[in-house]
């Protein structure tokens, strides 16, 4: 199947790209820029050798009579102008940005502070939670990928929320992202000298993906107040922790919660649960499209400490999207994306 890449020249585009260069039955067909219309391995000089595809300017007829499946990978406020045009050729179309994921357009505009996209895109779109949204994914031909971190929170807090052993009162999130997050452009808060040997807290309590999390919360369980989300700037390139705090309802210990969160991802490649008393580093899943996540009951306070690591771009972004195209295509979801993570 031919695949094309709008926003090759990003992070998330550039991850993309890494992966499928090896999938069996995805061929990258086009590279897209609205920049210089160069060789790949000129805007990328690690690729060197190995592609002779050169950067296109976009033209959606053309994309979509030469590609099976779309991937854009654009910031958000782009997507929402770039999707119409492709929606109505029928190809698959994958959105790595936040334009679809709110259902509500409104939230949209709060959150993100740009025009929504028209309703009847957003009510097409599927959200690509892999691991619990598979069969809508499967039957769908326009998916909203997921937030790196709503992706790390959301896998760590399913199987409590949906088990309902949790007070839907409180639930604070204390996520952490590498640089590689917040993509390729130039930013003063991005510069080695601002990032190294720091560790700062960015966007308290008005972080866009605050509203991404809780729909989904709220689509599993009603009940869920507004949780408490902050992110934080870790002085490394590539890795999402979200350690997360929730009262437990019922007296469960830590052994049957890592029993039942094995249950309820038994069917689940990519997310792993760790044995009692080791938790995940982010490190333990880089490069790779795991989500590993370590649990703790703390019979002192009642609380469960979650702690769920990804790598914001693979499980977080591209990695993710590939899965889901995986899953629209009637394969099987690990296809092309079983790379072990890169330790050290
Ligand atoms: N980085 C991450 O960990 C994650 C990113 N995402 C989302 O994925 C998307 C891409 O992120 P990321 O790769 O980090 O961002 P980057 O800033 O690294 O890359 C953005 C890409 O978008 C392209 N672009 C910019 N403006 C336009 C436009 N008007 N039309 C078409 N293409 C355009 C740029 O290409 P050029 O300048 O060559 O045109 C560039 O290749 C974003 O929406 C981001 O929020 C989601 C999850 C995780
Ligand atoms: C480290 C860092 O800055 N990360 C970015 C992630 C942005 C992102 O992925 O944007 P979407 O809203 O399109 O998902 C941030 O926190 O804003």
């Amino acid at each position: 199947m031919q695949v094309s890449i709008i926003g090759t020249t990003g992070y998330g585009g550039g991850e993309l790209f890494r992966i499928l260069h090896h999938h069996p039955v995805f061929r990258v067909q086009s590279v897209h820029t609205t920049r210089d219309e160069i060789p790949l391995s000129e805007e990328f000089p690690h690729l060197n050798g190995m592609t002779s595809l050169k950067l296109e300017h976009i033209n959606a007829e053309k994309i979509a009579k030469h590609s099976d499946i779309v991937f854009i990978a654009a910031p958000s406020g782009v997507s929402s102008k770039l999707v119409p045009a492709f929606a109505h050729t029928g190809i698959q179309i994958i959105d790595l940005s936040g334009d679809l994921r709110l259902t509500d357009g409104e939230l949209y505009r709060k959150w993100y502070k740009h025009e929504p996209i028209g309703s009847n895109l957003l009510e097409k779109a599927v959200y690509g939670l892999s691991e619990w949204n598979k069969q809508k994914i499967i039957d769908s031909n326009l998916i909203a990928n997921p937030g790196c971190y709503p992706t790390a929170t959301l896998l760590g807090l399913a199987p409590v929320i949906k088990q309902k052993l949790i007070n839907p009162d409180m639930i604070i999130v204390d996520a952490k992202s590498g640089a590689s997050g917040a993509g390729r452009s130039v930013s003063k808060n991005l510069l080695f000298s601002e990032i190294n040997e720091n560790f700062r807290i960015y966007k308290v309590n008005e972080h866009q993906h605050i509203p991404e999390i809780q729909q989904q919360l709220n689509l599993w369980d009603a009940e869920i107040s507004p949780i408490t989300f902050n992110t934080h700037l870790l002085p490394i390139t590539r890795g999402i922790m979200a350690t997360i705090y929730v009262n437990l309802t019922e007296n469960i210990n830590t052994d049957r919660l890592i029993e039942l969160y094995k249950e309820q991802y038994s069917n689940n490649p990519f997310v792993r649960i760790r044995q009692k008393g080791n938790f995940p580093s982010v490190k333990e899943v880089s490069g790779s499209n795991y989500c590993d996540i370590g649990l703790h009951a703390d019979e002192r306070t009642g609380r469960l400490t979650i702690v769920s690591v990804i790598d914001n771009l693979m499980k977080g972004a591209a990695g993710q999207a590939v899965q889901n195209a995986n899953l629209m295509n009637g394969l099987n979801e690990k296809t092309g994306l079983e790379f072990i993570p890169m330790y050290p």
